[in-house]
């Protein structure tokens, strides 16, 4: 699903932050992306959204068979730690993405009503958006994404600056997100519940990424 070839990436005249020869991934398991602050996680994720254009180097996403280059507006999405949401509700900001997808009437209503109750977020349909609670905001975040069936998911710091609870309601719905088959990267600095259910570990070290898989608890 992803092919990534001979990846390189920094600022201005800077080294490059790393070089990554040859990563492919083939978008089952859950990924845990870490590395020390300024690493370059965030620029990584970023690039494979199409945020920003290597400076060196390939991304391709295999989707629905067809080999393309990021951007891939709505199949391939990066998500902020502080998730940009639209100046209204909370069901605004849902009702948005179903016009988005050319859903209207009852069929908007009803999709837009079950991910508010799927998120946890009915009682607060018709609080501004802006008004919600960090773990709050970031289920909404999750619920807008959702929407829009994404195959693919990256998710920049989801449970930084979370409450125990807020960060089990958030990992739970990035595990039933992933469960439906939506591919997801996901960077932390802290092993949480959501870090210790991944399968596999993309770490950014020494200008280089290493790669380890786990199966059943087990590396292979
Ligand atoms: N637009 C930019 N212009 C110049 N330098 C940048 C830019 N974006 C990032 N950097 C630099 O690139 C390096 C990597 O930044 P990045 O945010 O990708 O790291 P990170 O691993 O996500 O860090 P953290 O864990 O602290 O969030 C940092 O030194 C940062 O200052």
């Amino acid at each position: 699903m992803l092919e990534v070839s001979q990846l390189a990436h920094g600022f201005d005249r800077q080294p490059a932050l790393w070089e990554i020869p040859h990563l492919p991934w083939q978008g089952l398991s859950l990924v845990h992306l870490r590395g020390d602050n300024g690493s370059g996680k965030t620029t990584f994720l970023r690039l494979l959204a199409g945020l920003e254009t290597p400076r060196q180097g390939s991304i391709r996403w295999t989707l629905g068979g067809t080999s393309v280059s990021p951007p891939c507006p709505g199949h391939v999405l990066y998500l902020h730690q502080q998730p940009y949401l639209f100046d209204t509700s909370v069901a605004g900001n849902l009702r948005y993405v179903a016009r988005w997808n050319g859903w209207r009437g009852a069929t908007a209503r009803d999709r837009v009503a079950a991910m508010l109750e799927r998120c946890g977020l009915a009682a607060h349909a018709q609080q501004r958006a802006r008004s919600l609670s960090g773990g709050e905001r970031m289920r909404l975040a999750l619920a807008r994404a959702w929407l829009l069936s994404p195959r693919v998911l990256l998710l920049d710091e989801p449970t930084a600056s979370l409450d125990r609870q807020a960060i089990a309601d958030v990992s739970t719905l990035i595990s039933s997100l992933h469960e439906t088959g939506c591919a997801v990267v996901l960077s932390a600095h802290q092993p949480s519940v959501l870090t210790e259910r991944c399968d596999e570990y993309w770490c950014l070290e020494q200008r280089s990424l290493q790669v380890s898989v786990f199966k059943q608890g087990v590396a292979v």
